[in-house]
C-alpha cells in the first residue's frame, strides 16, 4: 500500500511505473529487459571501479628519505638503484670517477691544511686546543711534548701541492657538468668531526642536479674538439693523482701527522668518504669505479631531489616508486615540507656512531641530540599521522669501530650508565630512546619499524630493503583501500 501511494506521488515514479493494465506476457518481457539493464549497470560499475582501483595502483609509492646530514639517505638511494636499476647504474659508474678522486684529493688537501696551519704555529697540537673541545664528552687528556714536524713534511706539502688545482680542475668539471655553483658555505669536509671548523676555508662540495653532471659523461659527444679536450683533461687529472700516489700514502702514514690528528681527535680513519686507504687502488691511471666505491663515494645533497624507481623484481614487482632524496643540514630542512603531503612512506636514518660528534653546520649542537629532535618532529607531523615511518639506526659498522677503539657511550650520554661499552648495548640503548618517543609522540598509535643499518654493505642493505619494500607496498594498497 505504502509503495502504491508513494508511486502515485512521485511524477518520476509514476512515468516509469508499469501500466496499470499489463498482461502477464508484457509483464515478463519488461522484468526481462529490466534484468538485462541491471546486469550492464551492474558491469559498467564493475569495470568503473576495476578503472578506479588500477589507477590508484599504478599510482607511484611515494617515500621520502629523511634525516640530517651525512646520515646516509643518498647512500641508501644508491641501494635502491643498485638493485632495480642496473642498466642505469652500469652506464652512470664511470662518471663517479671523478667524485671519488675529488673525495680522495679532499682528505689529502684537508691534512695538508692541517698540517700548514701547525706549521705557521696556529692552534697547538693538543686536543684541549683543538675544535673537539667543545664537545661534551670526558676531559682530554693533554698531549705531552709538542710534534716534530721536519723537512720530509715540509717536502711532502710542497710535492703534493698540485692537489689542490686537482681538487679546484675537479670541483669545476662536475659543476659545470651540472650546470650549478659547486660550493657551499659550510666549512666542513665530508664525515669529519672536527675538520674544517678550524677557521679554515675548506669548504664542502655539492652539485645541484642530481643527473646531469652524470649525464654529461654519459652521453653522445657532440663536437670532437670537446671530447679531445675532455679525455685529455681525465687522463690528466689521473696522471697527477697517480703520480702523487706515494707521497699521499707517505702523509696519510706518516706518525707524526697521525699524533697530529689523533691529539686534534680527528679519525679521518673511520671517516667515511675519503678513500684513504684506498690510494693503491685509486690513485692509478686506469682507475675503474667498483659498485663499492660508487656506494661509498660521498656528493653533499642540496634541495630535493626525485628519483623514480620502476621495480622489476621483489616484493614491490610491477610498481613504480618515487623516491625523494634531501639535503639533511639544517638550513635544508624548510625545502621538505611541501612533500610531506601525500607521501606513503618515509625512511629516517639515524647515525647512532654520532653520539659523539657535532653538526657541522652548528658546532653547539650534538648530532645524535639533533636526530632525535628531527625524529620527534617528524614522528609528531599531524600531516604525516598516516604516513608509514621507518627508521634505520645507521652506521651501526662505525658505531662498533669507535667502541672497539676506546670511545665510551657513556662519557657523552650521561643516561646510558654502567651498561656494556659494546654495540649490542649501544644499539638497544638508543634504539629504546627513538621508541619512547614516537610512542609518547606520535598523533595516533603506530608501530614503531626499526632496522639497525650499515647502508655501505649493499648486501645486507638488499636484505632489509626488501622487507621494507614489503611493509611500505601493503600500507600503500591499504591506504588506497585495495587491501
Ligand atoms: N661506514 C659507513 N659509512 C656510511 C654509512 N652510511 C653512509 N655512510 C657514508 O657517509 C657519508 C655520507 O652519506 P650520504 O648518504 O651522502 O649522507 P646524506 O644523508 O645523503 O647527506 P646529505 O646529502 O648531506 O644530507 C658517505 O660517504 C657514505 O659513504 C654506513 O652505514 N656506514
Ligand atoms: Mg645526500
Amino acid at each position: 500500500m505504502g509503495v502504491k501511494r508513494a508511486v502515485d506521488e512521485d511524477p518520476l515514479a509514476r512515468l516509469l511505473a508499469p501500466p496499470p493494465n499489463e498482461t502477464a506476457e508484457e509483464r515478463e518481457v519488461r522484468l526481462g529487459v529490466e534484468a538485462e539493464a541491471r546486469l550492464r549497470s551492474e558491469r559498467i560499475d564493475d569495470q568503473l571501479r576495476a578503472e578506479k582501483a588500477a589507477l590508484k595502483k599504478n599510482k607511484p609509492v611515494k617515500v621520502l628519505l629523511l634525516g640530517q646530514s651525512e646520515s646516509g639517505k643518498s647512500t641508501t638511494l644508491k641501494n635502491f638503484q643498485l638493485a632495480y636499476c642496473q642498466d642505469q647504474w652500469e652506464a652512470e659508474r664511470a662518471s663517479w670517477r671523478m667524485v671519488i678522486q675529488l673525495n680522495l684529493v679532499r682528505g689529502i688537501n684537508s691534512i695538508l691544511d692541517l698540517l700548514a696551519e701547525e706549521m705557521a704555529g696556529g692552534a697547538a697540537p693538543t686536543m684541549g686546543d683543538s675544535d673537539v673541545s667543545d664537545d661534551e664528552g670526558p676531559p682530554a687528556p693533554r698531549a705531552t711534548g709538542a710534534l716534530h714536524y721536519s723537512g720530509t713534511h715540509r717536502l711532502l706539502k710542497l710535492r703534493l701541492a698540485p692537489l689542490r688545482t686537482v681538487q679546484h680542475d675537479l670541483e669545476m668539471r662536475i659543476g659545470i657538468s651540472a650546470g650549478s655553483d659547486v660550493h657551499d658555505v659550510i666549512n666542513s669536509p665530508p664525515g669529519s668531526p672536527v675538520l674544517g671548523s678550524t677557521g679554515r676555508k675548506q669548504q664542502e662540495f655539492f652539485v645541484r642536479s642530481a643527473t646531469s653532471w652524470k649525464q654529461s659523461h654519459t652521453r653522445a659527444p657532440s663536437d670532437s674538439t670537446n671530447v679531445k679536450f675532455h679525455d685529455a683533461q681525465v687522463r690528466e687529472t689521473a696522471d697527477i693523482i697517480a703520480g702523487c700516489a706515494e707521497d699521499m700514502k707517505a702523509i696519510w702514514h706518516d706518525p707524526v701527522i697521525r699524533e697530529m690528528l689523533s691529539r686534534k681527535g680527528i679519525r679521518m680513519e673511520v671517516t667515511p668518504g675519503f678513500f684513504l686507504n684506498d690510494i693503491d687502488r685509486i690513485a692509478v691511471r686506469d682507475y675503474e669505479p667498483t659498485n663499492d666505491d660508487v656506494v661509498r663515494a660521498r656528493l653533499r645533497t642540496l634541495g630535493v631531489q626525485e628519483h623514480r624507481i620502476k621495480f622489476n623484481k621483489g616484493p614491490a614487482s610491477g610498481s613504480e616508486w618515487c623516491i625523494y632524496d634531501v639535503g639533511g643540514s639544517r638550513t635544508q630542512r624548510m625545502a621538505w615540507y611541501p612533500y610531506f603531503d601525500d607521501c606513503d612512506a618515509i625512511i629516517f636514518l639515524a647515525p647512532i656512531s654520532c653520539f659523539d660528534e657535532r653538526l657541522a653546520e652548528d658546532r653547539r649542537i650534538n648530532r645524535l641530540e639533533d636526530s632525535y629532535m628531527l625524529w620527534k618532529a617528524v614522528v609528531s607531523s599531524k600531516l604525516l599521522a598516516r604516513t608509514s615511518i621507518i627508521l634505520f639506526l645507521n652506521k651501526s659498522d662505525l658505531l662498533e669501530a669507535k667502541l672497539r677503539g676506546g670511545v665510551r657511550v657513556r662519557d657523552y650520554v650521561q643516561s646510558f650508565g654502567d651498561r656494556p661499552n659494546n654495540l649490542e648495548n649501544a644499539v638497544k640503548y638508543f634504539q629504546q630512546h627513538f621508541r619512547d618517543i614516537l610512542r609518547k609522540h606520535s598523533p595516533e598509535p603506530r608501530p614503531f619499524r626499526a632496522h639497525i643499518t650499515s647502508v655501505v654493505d649493499t648486501q645486507a642493505t638488499a636484505v632489509t630493503l626488501s622487507v621494507v619494500e614489503e611493509g611500505i607496498l601493503r600500507d600503500h594498497l591499504q591506504r588506497a583501500d585495495l587491501l
